[in-house]
């Protein structure tokens, strides 16, 4: 029997050759994709993948080498493909990017939309990014607030999309693939809740708490140890307290901040009740302008795949090729396609980067309905 020093010599020989040959086949890639440059046609061409793989599945033996070497065939198309995205972004025909690049947001003269009403958090993540004397208004939804840049009446809205303890805000992701606006910005505020009644309500009277349904999410512990507790949930924290000032009825309590309690004239029946103590939001500032800061260091996307085994596996690829870091990736139903859906990732990196242009041109071939929802 060989020695495992002998192998590894046969091994080595093999992987030369291995190497040359690797070489060899992207520099004819290489050539491909001069062409495919020159005509404009596609790279991705699945049909000639799909030939590819039965073509060098029938030269091996055995069920093992067969999905082996698909599985090689697989990553060595993929990375010529990879290749070729590199060529067409260094000849400029990159697809749709026309996004622009600015210096500032014009924050003093800004007509700036939350959702809620006085006291909501989102009025608090405004005042955190806009300045606490900035031109603001609020609208009753998160669609409202979408429609109010879209058709103008304001230029930023300032929308919840994350919690550190409850997750996404899953209808933001909705309304962000729907409508045709842009994240520039994000900010984060420390989300910190308490339970306010009218003045002079007793723990023991109360029998019903309002709130939006994340915040009920994030002061679970709290409402547990009251499970008798009916819990309501309302479109906003905020509404929530204006609701128990507006029926003066001491079986009634909202969950809300602090300030919102004392807007609406209430008393604190218990502070910081969240579970989590360090609970967070993020809030992302969306405009209908597709514009980017120039030191922008993360990108919002969103795209389809098909419902295919493999798909996601073969996307992501193109973050790792480029030397890009994923920071997070969610998903949605897609409306009226069973078992589809839609992925949201963010990723570092700003628009100028070669690395991100590259990995953008290949995920617009390969997905279907990439949008970028904003460099910021
Ligand atoms: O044949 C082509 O059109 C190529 O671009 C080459 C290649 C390959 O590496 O074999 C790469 C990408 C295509 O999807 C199909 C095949």
């Amino acid at each position: 029997m060989a020695t495992l020093e002998e192998l590894r010599v046969q091994l080595d020989g093999i992987d030369n050759e291995i190497a040359r040959l690797f070489e060899e086949r992207m520099k004819v890639c290489g050539e491909v994709g001069e062409y495919k440059i020159q005509s404009g046609k596609k790279v991705l061409d699945r049909q000639r993948e799909n030939n590819k793989l039965a073509d060098v599945a029938s030269k091996v033996h055995g069920e093992f080498n067969k999905k082996g070497i698909q599985e090689l065939y697989t990553q060595l198309m993929s990375m010529s493909r990879k290749l070729q995205y590199q060529k067409l972004v260094e000849a400029g025909a990159l697809g749709r990017l026309p996004f622009i690049a600015i210096e500032s947001l014009e924050k003093e003269k800004a007509r700036v939309v939350f959702q809620g009403v006085e006291g909501a958090y989102g009025q608090a993540a405004m005042f955190n990014y806009f300045g606490e004397s900035c031109n603001g208004f609020h609208v009753h939804t998160f669609r409202d607030a979408m429609e109010a840049i879209e058709e103008g009446s304001a230029d930023y809205a300032v929308l919840p999309i994350e919690n550190s303890s409850a997750g996404a805000v899953n209808e933001m992701y909705d309304l962000l693939d729907e409508f045709e606006n842009y994240i520039v910005a994000e900010t984060i505020i420390p989300i910190t809740h308490t339970l306010a009644g009218i003045p002079g309500t007793k723990l023991e009277e109360v029998k019903c708490v309002y709130s939006k349904a994340e915040a009920l999410m994030q002061t679970t512990h709290f409402l547990d140890e009251h499970a008798d507790w009916q819990r309501i949930s309302v479109v906003n924290t905020a509404v929530a307290a204006a609701k128990v000032a507006a029926e003066q009825n001491k079986e009634q309590a909202a969950v809300c901040s602090a300030y919102a309690a004392k807007l609406q004239g209430l008393e604190i029946l218990a502070d910081n009740i969240n579970d989590e103590k360090n609970n967070s939001t993020r809030f992302v500032i969306v405009t209908n302008q597709k514009v980017y800061l120039k030191d922008a260091n993360k990108i919002s996307i969103s795209f389809e795949l098909p419902h295919e085994s493999g798909s996601l596996y073969r996307i992501l690829s193109h973050f790792i090729y480029n030397d890009l870091n994923m920071t997070k990736i969610e998903s949605r139903p897609i409306e009226g396609r069973n078992w589809e859906y839609r992925f949201f990732v963010d990723f570092e990196g700003n628009m100028e980067q070669p690395a991100v242009k590259n990995a953008l041109r290949g995920l617009r071939e390969e997905t279907r309905n990439l949008n970028i929802l904003g460099n910021y």
